[in-house]
């Protein structure tokens, strides 16, 4: 069952595979237009009353296949007249002024309700109701209350486009059926509360691929992308290297965080902040993490509501191990667990809300599967996403496998993230990965921050690689990958 709010984001990935918006509204009008043929009595008057979004658009759509007569013998549409809620010229969407434009073409009985007052809903055997789907945002508004209200006061058939105007499919607490719709002819899959109305659902198949719900796209970063600068990372490592913390903390900036934190030993303190001016350096004593510090950096984490990320740069030291294992046990808020530091989850008791990132190899050390990379084929594939997202329920965390294909689950959602160049396998692009997760984190619900992570750091790859000529990022480095965050993370979705 798809919110209105995931739909969108997978008609935008259908779009991003090649299924263009244009094509799923064709689907979608011919869907509307097949059920109102098989329930419209004979000789009958079809009003379609269509809003401005895309909702209207499939209302177009139906209205154009209504009218058009039945090829085979018969039609039992006598007349169709399409209604727009609104001027013309201020209909949102450009494939839904491209349907509205093609009526007028037609010839198509079509009118402008300029003057909300004025609308009242014409005699009809059935009425479309295409005034808004999924796209609602509060309380109906006028003239679409008005609307509703004659709709469902009226003796004609209701046949809703997707759901009932007045129905947020997001916010399953305000299911509602203001239209009186006897029939909703919904688009690919079941909506939240559709099934509780007290009306006839069918869903239509309009052709998205499966893919487009199975592999993390543009849509995804849609869902998770920061909408105001704030948070705090706070990345806890560094000691034998000095790198890893550096880079994840300056992608947790890129990824739109409002503070990036270090917190690192004295001895390699410095080298870090030399790094970026951007970051801010908190050292503690001695040369390496040990349970000395946990304290401490436990009670900073949770007074500021920071987003950790353990693990870049830490090293392997047990007493480094033992310290990552005691903070966790500790610490209650957001953390991105990487590098050597997973070594640690699988019998971890901690009250955190965990992403790992391991790659296979790492993964292999948790206990999870074993699997060489590179993978191929579908079969294959599916095969171990099904082990990943077996062993993350087991594991009781969001786990984002990393590799040519990312993997990400939370036990009972899967997807592939099957983006980046073969460049990116070059050190240094999983602490990034870690720090735009972490910027991610701050907004977005762990499961779909690590999608859109995994899409924008490969996506950042791809971006790079062809402005050098399609050489498949072969130079590329991490540090150069910063700089292309934003770009992705803000330039490229819909939303
Ligand atoms: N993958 C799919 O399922 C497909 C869905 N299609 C159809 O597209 C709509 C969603 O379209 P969208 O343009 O995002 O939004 P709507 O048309 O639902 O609404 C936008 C429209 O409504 C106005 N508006 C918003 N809130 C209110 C309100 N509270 N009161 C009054 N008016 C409001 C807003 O200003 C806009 O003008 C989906 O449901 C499907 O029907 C595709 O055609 C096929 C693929
Ligand atoms: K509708």
């Amino acid at each position: 069952m798809l919110t209105g709010r995931r739909m969108a984001a997978v008609d935008e990935n259908a779009a991003a595979l090649g299924v263009s918006q244009a094509q799923l509204m064709e689907s979608s009008g011919n869907a509307v237009a097949r059920l109102v043929r098989e329930v419209a009595p004979p000789d009958s008057t079809v009003v379609v009353v269509a809003g401005r979004g895309n909702n209207g658009g499939d209302g177009f759509v139906t209205a154009r296949f209504l009218d058009g007569g039945e090829p085979m013998g018969e039609s039992n549409i006598e007349h169709v007249e399409t209604h727009l809620l609104g001027r013309a010229d201020r209909i949102g969407t450009d494939v839904a002024r491209r349907n509205w434009d093609a009526l007028v073409a037609a010839d198509a009985d079509v009118r402008e309700v300029r003057d909300s007052t004025a609308f009242s809903l014409p005699p009809a055997d059935v009425v479309v109701d295409a005034m808004l789907g999924t796209g609602i945002s509060g309380a109906m508004r006028e003239p679409a209350a008005t609307a509703a209200e004659a709709m469902a006061a009226s003796n004609a058939t209701v046949v809703s486009v997707d759901v009932p105007s007045g129905f947020d499919a997001t916010d399953p607490d305000a299911n509602a059926n203001p239209v009186g719709a006897d029939y909703v002819v919904t688009f690919h899959d079941i909506k939240p509360g559709l099934p509780e109305l007290d009306a006839d659902c069918r869903v239509a198949d309009i052709g998205i691929p499966a893919a487009a719900e199975r592999l993390v796209g543009p849509g995804d970063v849609g869902l998770a992308q920061p909408t105001s600068r704030t948070g705090r990372a706070y990345v806890v490592g560094g000691g034998p290297y000095t790198g890893a913390p550096a880079l994840a903390a300056q992608a947790a900036l890129r990824a739109g965080m409002e503070l990036s934190f270090v917190a690192a030993p004295t001895g390699v303190a410095d080298e870090i902040q030399g790094y970026a001016a951007d970051l801010i350096v908190q050292p503690y004593d001695g040369d390496r993490l040990t349970p000395d510090h946990v304290d401490e950096l436990v009670e900073t984490a949770e007074r500021y509501d920071d987003v950790v990320v353990l693990g870049p740069g830490l090293g392997s030291a047990d007493e480094s191990l033992a310290a990552a294992r005691q903070f966790l046990e500790a610490y209650t808020g957001p953390a991105i667990v990487d590098a050597e530091a997973l070594s640690i989850v699988p019998d971890l008791e901690t009250e955190a809300t965990l992403v790992c990132t391991p790659n296979a190899r790492e993964l292999e050390r948790m206990g999870g599967p074993a699997f060489d990379e590179p993978r191929s084929g579908r079969d294959e594939m599916a095969a171990i996403t099904d082990e990943i997202e077996a062993f993350a329920a087991d594991l009781g965390h969001v786990v984002l496998v990393k590799g040519a294909d990312d993997v990400v689950s939370d036990g009972e959602r899967t997807r592939i993230a099957r983006v980046g160049v073969p460049g990116m396998a070059v050190g240094g692009t999983g602490d990034l990965l870690a720090g735009i997760t972490a910027g991610l984190l701050e907004h977005a619900d762990p499961f779909e921050a690590a999608c859109a992570a995994a899409y924008v750091n490969g996506r950042a790859g791809e971006v790079l690689a062809d402005r050098w000529g399609g050489s498949g990022g072969l130079g590329i480095t991490a540090s150069d990958l910063l700089t292309e965050i934003p770009g992705v993370l803000w330039g490229e979705s819909d939303d």
